[in-house]
């Protein structure tokens, strides 16, 4: 996702409580006109939270520097320059690559010349990928220069690589160096699960808000029967950390390397009861509907599954009215969303039917005015049932 980073750059520490507060109302607020249990609250680390970055190089007479843009100018005015020295919303590891990056790339001009923009993917685990972007081919001699600072950077602190990986990129052109994949570990309920992470790919941008929402999906699954589909299942984050509680997984994603990297990431962390293929959201509702028939879903089949619950994680636009539709035909579903705007909407529509069982805001983008929200949704006569089970149990005592 996109977000105003340049806004969030800063991490002024002293403000995280009244920022946090502030996002806290402002989904009282817009959930005012529903039935809300209390609302969980998961925190972020107050700086160095950030495991990713990406700033445009800028060169000026002798000068280079990195950059980011402050999109919150007025529409029509040009987005304003800022220079970034250091970024402490970043991994510790993120600024010591930057900065030592920046070093080097001054003192060589094959590195520094018509360098267009640096990525930074960082890890818990301590790898890092690199890419550089270039206006210019890439030939033999960038290739020695960029190896040779690969091992410049290997020697910082928190690196757990030999050396970083370097990926070098220029028009119709990708030069690999080490790799392009880091592998993430992040712990859950005392438990660790093994990521891959490509570079370029969407992974959860801030590592420690991610292992707080893999905790509470655990939770909010942990009564729930039968099997689960999910949507929008990325390269597994919530497929591997919830496999164990279902009986089946069945999950989906749109993006090829995406669902490579889930492939990858069920292997590596034994999850032997699930499975991924790649399909759009739209096309799965589809395939569930017996309106067409899928060879990327050859290999199981819709029939063995007994989907009761539905996890969906989509992208800032919300859900489909297909997706929708879908979701009203579960009995348990559970929402993650990066847009509480489009959440309210789609909640809408489908709180006829289905009650709020848990609701949580995980404060992934900490001084942005972007919240994560997580929702539990039970059928109705599902939450009566339990309901009443407790009343008995209670009556009982
Ligand atoms: C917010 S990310 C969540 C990924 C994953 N659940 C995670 O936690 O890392 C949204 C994902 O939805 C995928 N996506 C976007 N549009 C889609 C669609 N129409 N159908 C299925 N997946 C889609 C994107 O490729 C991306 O991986």
């Amino acid at each position: 996702m996109t977000e105003p980073l340049a806004a969030a750059s800063r991490a002024d520490e002293g403000e995280y409580k009244a920022q946090l507060e502030h996002k806290i109302s402002r989904v009282k607020d817009l959930f005012q006109g529903f039935q809300l249990p209390e609302l969980e609250i998961f925190e972020s680390q107050r700086s160095h939270y950030r495991m990713r970055a990406e700033f445009r190089v800028w060169h000026q007479d002798d000068e280079t520097n990195y950059i980011m843009f402050d999109t919150r100018e007025k529409a029509g005015s040009e987005a304003k320059q800022i220079k970034v020295e250091t970024f402490p919303v970043g991994t510790r590891l993120l600024n010591d690559l930057m900065a030592k990056l920046m070093v080097e790339i001054k003192q060589k001009p094959i590195l520094r010349i018509k360098l267009y923009q640096t990525n930074f993917h960082t890890t818990l685990s301590g790898e890092a990928i690199i890419t550089l972007i270039y206006h210019k081919k890439l030939d033999a001699e960038w290739s020695e220069a960029a190896e040779a600072l690969r091992t410049q950077l290997g020697s910082l602190e928190g690196c757990s690589q030999e050396k970083p990986f370097i990926v070098g990129r220029s028009r119709k052109q990708k030069v690999e160096l080490g790799g392009s994949a880091v592998t993430e570990q992040l712990i859950v309920d005392g438990r660790s699960f093994s990521y891959q992470q490509l570079e370029g790919s969407f992974s959860q941008p801030n590592a420690g808000v991610c292992q707080h929402m893999l905790g509470w999906a655990r939770r909010a699954s942990e009564d729930l029967e039968g099997d689960l589909l999910e949507l929008y299942c990325g390269n597994g984050n919530f497929t591997v950390a919830l496999a164990d509680i279902f009986r089946k997984v069945l999950a989906t994603e749109v993006a090829k390397s995406g669902v490579a990297s889930a492939h990858e990431n069920l292997k590596a962390n034994a999850v032997t009861n699930a499975f991924v293929a790649r399909l759009s959201s739209e096309e799965f509702t589809s395939a569930w509907k017996k309106e067409r028939a899928f060879s990327r879903l050859q290999g199981t089949n819709l029939d063995t599954y007994d989907l009761q619950t539905i996890l969906v994680d989509p992208p800032r636009a919300g859900l489909d009215p297909k997706t929708m539709e879908l979701l009203s035909e579960f009995q348990n579903i559970i929402y993650i969303s990066c847009n509480p705007d489009t959440l309210k909407a789609n909640l809408q529509q489908i709180s006829d039917s289905h009650d709020i069982s848990k609701f949580a805001l995980f404060d992934q983008f900490p001084y942005t005015h972007h919240i994560e929200c997580g929702v539990l949704l039970c059928k109705q006569a599902a939450t009566a049932a339990a309901k009443k089970r407790k009343l008995e149990g209670t009556a009982l005592v």
